[in-house]
């Protein structure tokens, strides 16, 4: 397999199902994430370690992990927003990415975990300073990093400009995310174009939130500037609850697949167990 052609996908069911209105059970999410394992994602985005009262649906986290049965070479990534979700987190050797959702809008930043960017900027760096020493590393998600929709200023200079400086603290992974779904594919080009070449020692990949309108020409947009890591989510369900007033999906991991397959590149999906997720979805989003 070349590795020019050789793609990171990362499975968030966290993502689909944080802000779902119906309290899903702790068994069917184990069942369900146990089953996605088997599929053979790269990583899996499995939960996150946050306030109970923001995101009731993710208060099992702890219970959900320890029913995990890690498989093959499935990363575990769980979402963390403050020292005390790191802490957490570190509690559980196995995982192995701590994705923090580092938002370009002051207002999103706010919305999402009650926090200017400066006092973001300054969790990150004291949760870099907790993972010395710890296999995990930290995954930073440039949230509202294609716009926002409340008004406040963006560039899309500040991307390259806040890579660098988070590199500069030592972060490896980055996804960058369009939260609710405001790219063109003009944009992700130049972004994509201009980034993936000046750091090509990072990893840093696309978590699109996207409408049916608009999925392929973006994830198109990605793929032809160069991107190689996707975020994806079965159904395409999902979105931040704190974002926007409605949920804006993921990229589905249906269509993710298939537009991959149409580009050759080689993929490592086991389908039977792909089948099998896929039917779970059906009774999990009820
Ligand atoms: C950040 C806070 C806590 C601030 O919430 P707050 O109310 O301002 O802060 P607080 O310190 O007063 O904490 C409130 C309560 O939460 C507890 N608490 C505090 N921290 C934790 C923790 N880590 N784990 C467990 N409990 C915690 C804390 O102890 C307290 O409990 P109480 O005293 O009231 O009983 C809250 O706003 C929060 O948890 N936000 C989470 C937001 C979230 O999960 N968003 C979705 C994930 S991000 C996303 O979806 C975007 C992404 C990744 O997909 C990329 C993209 O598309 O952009």
């Amino acid at each position: 397999m070349s590795n020019q052609n050789r793609v990171i996908i990362t499975e968030c069911p966290r993502d689909a199902m944080q802000g779902w209105p119906r309290l899903i059970a702790t068994e069917q999410k184990i069942r369900y994430l146990n089953v996605l394992m088997r599929v053979g994602f790269d990583v899996l985005d499995f939960g996150s370690f946050v306030s109970p009262k923001a995101v009731p649906q993710m208060a099992d986290t702890d219970e959900v992990l320890k029913g995990l049965e890690k498989r093959g070479g499935t990363q575990l990534l769980a979402i963390i927003v403050n020292e005390r979700g790191a802490e957490r987190a570190l509690a559980y050797p196995q995982i192995d990415l701590l994705g923090f959702p580092f938002s370009l809008s002051e207002t999103f930043q706010q919305r999402n975990a009650h926090q200017t960017m400066q006092q973001a900027l300054e969790q990150v760096k004291h949760i870099q300073a907790m993972l010395e020493g710890t296999q995990a590393q930290m995954l930073i998600y440039l949230s509202m990093g294609f716009g926002n929709p409340y008004g406040d200023p963006y560039h899309e200079d500040w991307v390259y400009a806040w890579i660098d400086r988070l590199a500069a603290l030592g972060i490896r992974y980055f996804a960058l995310a369009d939260t609710v779904a405001l790219a063109h594919p003009d944009l992700i080009r130049r972004i994509f174009q201009r980034v993936l070449p000046a750091f090509p020692e990072l990893h840093i990949g696309a978590h699109l939130h996207v409408t049916p309108h608009n999925w392929q020409q973006n994830l198109q947009a990605a793929f032809e500037s160069g991107c190689r890591r996707f975020d994806s989510a079965l159904g395409g369900y999902g979105g931040c609850p704190m974002a926007a007033d409605q949920l804006t999906g993921n990229l589905a991991t249906e269509q993710l697949i298939e537009y991959l397959k149409n580009q050759s590149v080689p993929l490592s999906i086991h389908q039977e167990w792909l089948q099998k997720a896929r039917q779970m979805v059906a009774e999990i989003f009820v």
